[in-house]
């Protein structure tokens, strides 16, 4: 069997006196597609920064590739592709020029990708050519994607990547992650807060609760296993079909 690509054991991580992550283990194999889920501050981004790397661990040890995050090397880290939250784009520099300058970073940049996806989203001469800062708030996180995806990374991992898009933005976004990216094995993390996305894109979900992995599996089989009663705590068949908000509420509350 081959090593998980994220491998998480015992991780603990404390803001002061509270407690965001604690005794959490988790592993993600090769080309699993997970879309994390919980509620607002239960987590979700700390747990991504600390698996990359990004947050120093309290406790317990977090691995990529096999590599401890705390002393990744530069072949594993051109591996990983990371939308974060606040994308922290170089907002002096002109989308031309931030993307020449990761493009000089990265063995595997693919520039006819990075083309055709500035294209597909919009941006024409004007928008490549005014300062990142002036973008707006949707076209900074379409152009953090088109960042991540540029070097065709075989980890990917999404902090709530389509919070600013617009519906046709967000339907780009994913067929191009279900077509472009999934298609190819790719191993892929993401978090949203908009449930009709996972559905279309996830295959796995797993929920963050009490700083740790509550549950996990694929979509069908949660949904599946909640409406007859199992998994979930609930009693008996139920009567009405029950969403995935359903389960989140159930999962979370
Ligand atoms: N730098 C920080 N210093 C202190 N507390 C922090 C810091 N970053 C996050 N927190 C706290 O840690 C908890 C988890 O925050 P986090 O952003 O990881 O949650 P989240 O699940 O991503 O939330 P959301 O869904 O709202 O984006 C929250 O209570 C938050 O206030």
């Amino acid at each position: 069997m081959t090593a998980p690509i994220i491998q998480l054991r015992d991780v603990a991580k404390y803001y002061g006196g509270s407690i965001v992550l604690h005794g959490l283990h988790w592993d993600i194999g090769q080309g699993q597609v997970i879309g994390l889920l919980g509620r607002n501050g239960a987590g979700k981004s700390t747990l991504m920064e600390c698996l990359l790397g990004l947050r120093e661990l309290d406790a317990g040890s977090a691995r990529l590739f096999g590599e401890d995050v705390a002393a990744l090397s530069d072949a594993t880290r051109a591996r990983i592709g990371y939308v974060p939250q606040k994308h922290g784009l170089f907002e002096w520099m002109t989308p031309l020029q931030m993307l020449d300058y990761f493009k000089a970073m990265y063995p595997r940049w693919n520039a006819v990708k990075v083309e055709a996806l500035l294209e597909r989203w919009g941006f024409g001469p004007l928008e490549l050519g005014k300062p990142i800062g002036r973008l707006s708030g949707g076209q900074q996180q379409r152009l953090s994607i088109i960042r991540a995806l540029a070097h065709d990374p075989e980890l990917l991992v999404l902090d709530e990547p389509v919070s600013a898009l617009d519906p046709a933005g967000r339907r780009a976004f994913l067929s191009e992650l279900v077509d472009g990216v999934i298609e190819r094995g790719t191993t892929v993390l993401f978090s949203t807060h908009i449930l009709t996305d996972l559905e279309r894109v996830a295959l796995d979900v797993a929920f963050l609760k009490d700083g740790r992995i509550a549950l996990q599996g694929p979509l069908d089989d949660l949904l599946e296993g909640a409406r007859n009663g199992g998994g979930t705590g609930a009693e008996g068949r139920r009567a009405e079909p029950l969403s995935l908000e359903d389960l989140f509420i159930e999962v979370t509350q």
